[in-house]
């Protein structure tokens, strides 16, 4: 498959390495909706630059509570969340979004879809071509860029949508559970899409599933999430597969056998279902 050469997202790669302060940190954060139940307390993360981290947990936890107070869309009821060292007010602009659903703009080409995060953004309009081309041969979409969503696939969907979620090079790339309505050989498919090009971008990557193969293919560190009444995170599991990795052989290998056991205690230990 097709990528463009690792010194493309330099930039980016530079801004993630350069520092080891973590580009997201909770601090003691509790959170409830309105007047509900306590969903999330005590909760200590901290998101290095760089890295996959995933967030593992039973459904109805909290995660893509989680997520949503790291971009903005909500608030922590108690403690402390801090992007890039300052606490996050107001909608995080600095984060990209892919969730499961489908976001793209039908009206639009895919040219057009991931010409929009960049216009938002005030890029100035002789750079937005060059940024698309790049965007999309990342992730190997370069001759669909005049195409309508209805024309592409699944797949070739979730990759367009991988690619907006970068283009902008945001700090962070918040996925909520992005593969979790694809069938499962397509889904290994856009395991390696997500590896190659978070590595390639050295993209600090902050992932929900509640699977814990996809948790172990592509993180490099897993937070387990659970607990009763209210959720927390429990324990951080260091995943030992490194940068360059072979999902391939991976899937295969005793390690991911191992790795995966390995989650599935931490998992069964912060408790199973809430609801
Ligand atoms: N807008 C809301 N208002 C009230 N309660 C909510 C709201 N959104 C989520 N909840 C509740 O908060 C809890 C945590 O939800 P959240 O979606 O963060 O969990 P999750 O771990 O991401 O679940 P899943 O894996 O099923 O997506 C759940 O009990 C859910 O019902």
């Amino acid at each position: 498959m097709s990528r463009r050469s690792s010194s493309a997202g330099a930039g980016v790669a530079g801004d993630a390495r350069a520092s080891s302060e973590p580009v997201a940190e909770f601090r003691g954060i509790s959170f409830r909706y309105g007047d509900g139940p306590v969903v999330l307390s005590d909760v200590d993360l901290e998101i290095r630059p760089g890295e996959v981290l995933t967030l593992l947990g039973a459904s109805g936890c909290g995660k893509s509570t989680l997520l949503k107070m790291v971009a903005g869309l909500e608030s922590p009821s108690d403690g402390t969340l801090l992007f890039q060292g300052e606490p996050v007010r107001g909608v995080n602009t600095r984060v990209g979004y892919m969730t499961q659903d489908d976001t793209l703009l039908p009206w639009r080409t895919i040219r057009g879809n991931l010409a929009l995060p960049l216009r938002i953004r005030g890029v100035a309009k002789a750079e937005i071509p060059g940024k698309i081309e790049q965007a999309l041969a990342l992730v190997d979409l370069g001759h669909a860029a005049g195409k309508f969503p209805a024309q592409l696939s699944g797949g070739m969907k979730r990759r367009a949508l991988l690619a907006r979620s970068t283009i902008t090079e945001p700090t962070m790339v918040l996925m909520d559970e992005p593969f979790a309505a694809i069938d499962a050989d397509l889904r290994e498919a856009l395991h390696e899409e997500v590896r190659a090009t978070t590595e390639r971008l050295d993209q600090t990557v902050l992932f929900v599933t509640h699977d814990i193969s996809e948790a172990a293919l592509l993180s490099d560190r897993v937070a387990i999430v659970g607990g009763t009444p209210s959720a927390t995170v429990r324990e951080i599991v260091e995943m030992p597969f490194g940068r360059g990795r072979d999902l391939v052989a991976l899937r295969s290998s005793t390690e991911f056998f191992d790795i995966q056991r390995r989650l599935r205690e931490a998992l069964s230990a912060a408790g199973g279902e809430r609801r």
